[in-house]
């Protein structure tokens, strides 16, 4: 197996508050892997870092090979890395396809972006696919329900051709048939490319997850099945050990 990300001894400091702490981590290519942990143990932090959004005190960040810490955000995403927030950012006062075409457009070079495009090309209407959005292409992405917002934030993802999504959180807020929709939709992207979640949701996990790796304060505290780490001692006491752990996590580790 060929490692896509792998992170070395990575140090964030808040103001004197050590966020992440020696984090090492590695993601093979073609992995889903499930990221998980108390509230603050750093997630959301690491997807900053390899995204450019944070810069580490200390560590390193390689992505195929290529070192990603002090670059720019915008370099990072040509290169190959895509990433959802927790709560979706689309245009929405443009249409569906408008948004995806926008986003497939970033890829493209000045000659290209000034020809006259007509129609819709291969590679949106293969995302309008796979988000199942096809039959709303033509509707303002402002009256979208939350679950298709995330789908069409995915979508915007793909037509940029990451080989490497972070996706934070995707199923926070959603309806029981929207997770169900969304699991699905990341069993068709996980086969073709190599995606990083973000997911407090035990239900959610335990039906998708493959490798789960835990953070705490910072660290990795466990790698393995789901299986796996919910039967850890360790990882059982972080989240028992904590009153704010978000819904169906804590009891469903407990
Ligand atoms: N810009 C910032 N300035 C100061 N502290 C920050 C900043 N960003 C994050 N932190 C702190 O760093 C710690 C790690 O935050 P992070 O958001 O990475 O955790 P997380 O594991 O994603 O948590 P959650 O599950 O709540 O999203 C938290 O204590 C948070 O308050």
């Amino acid at each position: 197996m060929t490692v896509l990300l792998d992170v070395r001894g990575l140090r964030v400091v808040f103001s004197g508050f050590v966020a992440l702490d020696g984090l090492d981590l590695t993601v093979e290519e073609g992995e889903l892997r499930f990221l998980i942990g108390p509230n603050g143990a750093g997630k959301t932090t690491l997807i900053d870092v390899v995204t450019g959004l944070t810069r580490p005190v200390a560590g390193s960040v390689r992505f195929g090979g290529t070192e990603l810490v002090g670059r720019r955000e915008h370099r990072i995403v040509r290169l190959g890395v895509g990433r959802t927030f927790q709560t979706a950012t689309v245009f929405e006062e443009l249409t569906v396809l408008e948004n995806l075409d926008l986003a497939a457009s970033f890829r493209l070079s000045l000659p290209s972006l000034l020809r006259k495009r007509r129609g819709v090309s291969d590679e949106v209407a293969s995302a309008l696919e796979t988000a199942e959005l096809t039959a709303l292409a033509d509707r303002p992405a402002g009256v979208l329900s939350h679950g298709q917002r995330q789908w069409l934030e995915i979508g915007m993802l793909l037509v940029q051709r990451p080989r490497l999504l972070l996706l934070d959180e995707p199923v926070a807020g959603m309806s029981k048939d929207e997770r169900e929709r969304t699991g699905e939709l990341l069993q068709r992207i996980a086969a073709t490319h190599t995606v990083v979640v973000v997911e407090h949701d035990m239900e959610f996990l335990r039906r998708y997850a493959r490798k789960v790796t835990v953070m705490h304060q910072g660290r990795v505290l466990r790698e393995g099945s789901v299986a796996e780490v919910q039967d850890d001692p360790e990882v059982r006491e972080v989240y028992l050990g904590r009153s704010a752990v978000r819904g169906a996590a804590a009891e469903e580790v407990s």
